[in-house]
């Protein structure tokens, strides 16, 4: 296993930069995430780590062994690394087994050996019983664990994924996400893996590189960019919540609930702090809204199962979302207490 070293990455299309001076220290074994808005640059970094793209700036080094930069480029080959792409790129009329065995005969591996880690790779993916199947037989998520077994059986140093799911359905998505989190756990291989889907990225990575235009926004654990966003960019792309002007609230720092009430209720000119207030952190007190300090009318809710999702409109006309156990009325009064908030810097 190896780790993955981005130096101050970039790379242009002409005067474009569509990574711009990327930096990311990623360990061994770690699965990472890319995660941004379509255009941000994401395919292109994987593409710089894959070998298929030269970087114009920067460096790229797997464990000591330096693979990119400005004068020097590896070819993909020889990088011990294999990519899984959305459109599975299977050979449509070989086998399973065939298929995955494919990058085996590239290194001229036949006979027991080839047998044995085909057998190997297939198992790992539970499709060892559709060995003997063409990909046109298989549903799209067993498609894709063939696309996974065809990588693995290499056994290379690191898997680059380019939004794997995005030709499945929802349901088979969520199912997939286990695959590739089980698929993590039993080869240990360093992952790097980008979506646009912030809730698969949560769902599956150690850590995850959030990044709008070329640059990188944020790097952190999915608990960590949840409950400490940089900046209101970050903070609105990841989970829901909402974004108050208050005159109270340090960037970076949780606010108590005293200071949020008070800051609330600061005059305009001196709110000039934003924080995050996420829904399950305002309380609803739907009985007695007259004997609380602050108020907010419901405009309306949407009934998700185990809860319903309520927006609320403050007096002021800020609008504010939480979440609360039963139905409220449209229209209704309520009094709220906000229990935490979280300060976030200037957007970049
Ligand atoms: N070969 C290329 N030539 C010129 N511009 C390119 C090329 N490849 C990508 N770009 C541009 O670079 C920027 C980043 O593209 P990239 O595909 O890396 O974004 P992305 O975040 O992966 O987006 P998506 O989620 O839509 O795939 C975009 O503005 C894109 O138009």
């Amino acid at each position: 296993m190896a780790g993955l070293t981005i130096e101050r990455v970039t790379k242009h299309f002409g005067d474009h930069a569509a990574v711009d001076a990327m930096s990311l220290a990623i360990e061994p074994g770690e699965f990472v995430a890319l995660l941004g808005p379509s255009g941000c640059g994401k395919t292109t970094m994987l593409r710089m780590l894959a070998g298929f793209e030269a970087v114009s700036q920067g460096e790229i080094h797997l464990g000591d062994t330096l693979l990119a930069s400005a004068t020097q480029h590896t070819p993909p080959e020889a990088r011990n690394m294999a990519m899984v792409f959305q459109s599975y790129a299977l050979w449509p009329h070989m086998s399973v087994a065939d298929n995955v065995g494919y990058p085996l005969k590239l290194r001229q591996i036949r006979g027991a050996d080839y047998q044995r880690r085909v057998a190997q790779a297939l198992d790992l993916v539970a499709l060892g019983p559709y060995a003997a199947r063409t990909p046109q037989d298989l549903s799209g998520g067993q498609r894709q664990r063939v696309a996974l077994a065809r990588c693995l059986v290499t056994d290379p140093a690191v898997v680059l994924l380019d939004e794997p799911l995005a030709n499945l359905d929802r349901h088979l998505r969520a199912s997939m996400e286990h695959g590739f989190a089980d698929f993590h756990r039993r080869t240990g291989a360093t992952m790097v893996y980008v979506t646009h889907d912030q809730h698969e990225a949560m769902a599956l990575a150690d850590r995850i590189a959030v990044m709008r235009a070329g640059r990188l926004v944020q790097w952190a654990t999915p608990e960590t960019l949840y409950r400490r966003p940089r900046t209101p960019w970050v903070a609105s792309f990841i989970g829901q919540g909402s974004q108050l002007m208050l005159g109270a609230g340090a960037p970076g720092q949780h606010v108590a609930s005293t200071t949020l009430m008070q800051g609330l209720h600061a005059p305009e000119h001196q709110r000039t702090h934003t924080v995050l207030v996420r829904p399950e952190h305002v309380y609803i007190h739907a009985n007695a809204p007259t004997s609380q300090d602050l108020t907010a009318r419901v405009e309306r809710q949407t009934f998700r199962g185990e809860r319903f999702e309520v927006h609320l409109r403050l007096p002021d006309g800020v609008a504010l979302m939480a979440y609360h156990p039963e139905a409220l009325h449209e229209g209704q009064q309520v009094g709220l207490t906000l229990t935490e908030g979280w300060g976030l810097e200037a957007d970049t």
